[in-house]
């Protein structure tokens, strides 16, 4: 299987007096159809690993390739090109439009990707019916459980096809037995080919999947199935 995420040596420093070191290092790639957990305590750098691996963020020194290609070479507009194409992002905290359909979330997730307004919708569907939410189409998030949600911001991470998904916490905002149905999904969608990166704090979870990077003061600890 291809390699589709690489870091090279990767730091990122905040600041200058004193800079703070939060990624000191950090090598690793994913391969095409992986799910990998990103897991490490509060402070240890997750969150700067995911800026950074989304180009959400460019390092201060080291390699970030998406796909073979290496972010640093790309204008700001090339990145968010490639962003949008290749990364599919999934937060804690959902971030739906609050006033749109979920059927119209999910759309969203492919409006920079050249894709005519009918083909969006339809594409929509599909990917919601994959999450299995096919019956909430027209539901606005307000009338969705906390689960739902997710499963609809899952859904408009997938619709566009991307390289990798990224999802930051997927199951810290949800209680034990939802966050187990999402953890049951994501697996899911993995068997059906969706290469995943999961960060979480959480051991028990990252216990749970194949693949575990353990991040601490800002470097990979062990790396193991
Ligand atoms: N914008 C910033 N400016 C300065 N320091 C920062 C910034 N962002 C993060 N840091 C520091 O970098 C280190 C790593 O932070 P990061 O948020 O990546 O950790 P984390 O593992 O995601 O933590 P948490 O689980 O609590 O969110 C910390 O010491 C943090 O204080």
């Amino acid at each position: 299987m291809s390699t589709v995420l690489e870091l090279d040596g990767v730091t990122k420093r905040y600041g200058e007096q004193p800079p703070v070191a939060a990624l000191r290092g950090v090598s690793f790639s994913v391969r095409q159809g992986e799910l990998v957990a990103i897991v490490g305590p509060s402070g240890s750098g997750k969150s700067t690993l995911l800026h950074v691996i989304g180009t959400l963020e460019r390092p201060t020194s080291g390699v970030v390739r998406i796909g073979g290609v290496d972010a640093a070479q790309l204008s700001d507009r090339e990145l968010s090109r490639l962003r949008a194409r290749e990364i599919g992002f999934v937060f804690q905290q959902f971030f739906l439009a609050e006033h749109a359909t979920a059927r119209e979330n999910v759309a969203d997730g492919l409006l920079y990707a050249g894709v005519p307004a009918e083909e969006r919708l339809r594409r929509a569907d599909e990917a919601l019916e994959r999450v299995g939410l096919a019956d909430r189409a027209t539901f606005k998030p307000t009338k969705l459980s906390g689960g739902e949600r997710q499963r609809v911001a899952i859904a408009r991470a997938l619709v566009g096809k991307p390289a990798i998904v990224l999802a930051d916490e997927p199951t810290g905002n949800l209680d034990s037995a939802t966050g187990a149905s999402i953890m049951a999904l994501i697996r899911e969608l993995n068997a059906a080919g969706a290469t995943i990166v999961m960060i979480t704090h959480d051991a028990e979870l990252a216990d749970g999947l194949p693949r575990q990077v353990r991040v601490r003061d800002g470097q990979v600890v062990s790396d193991c199935p």
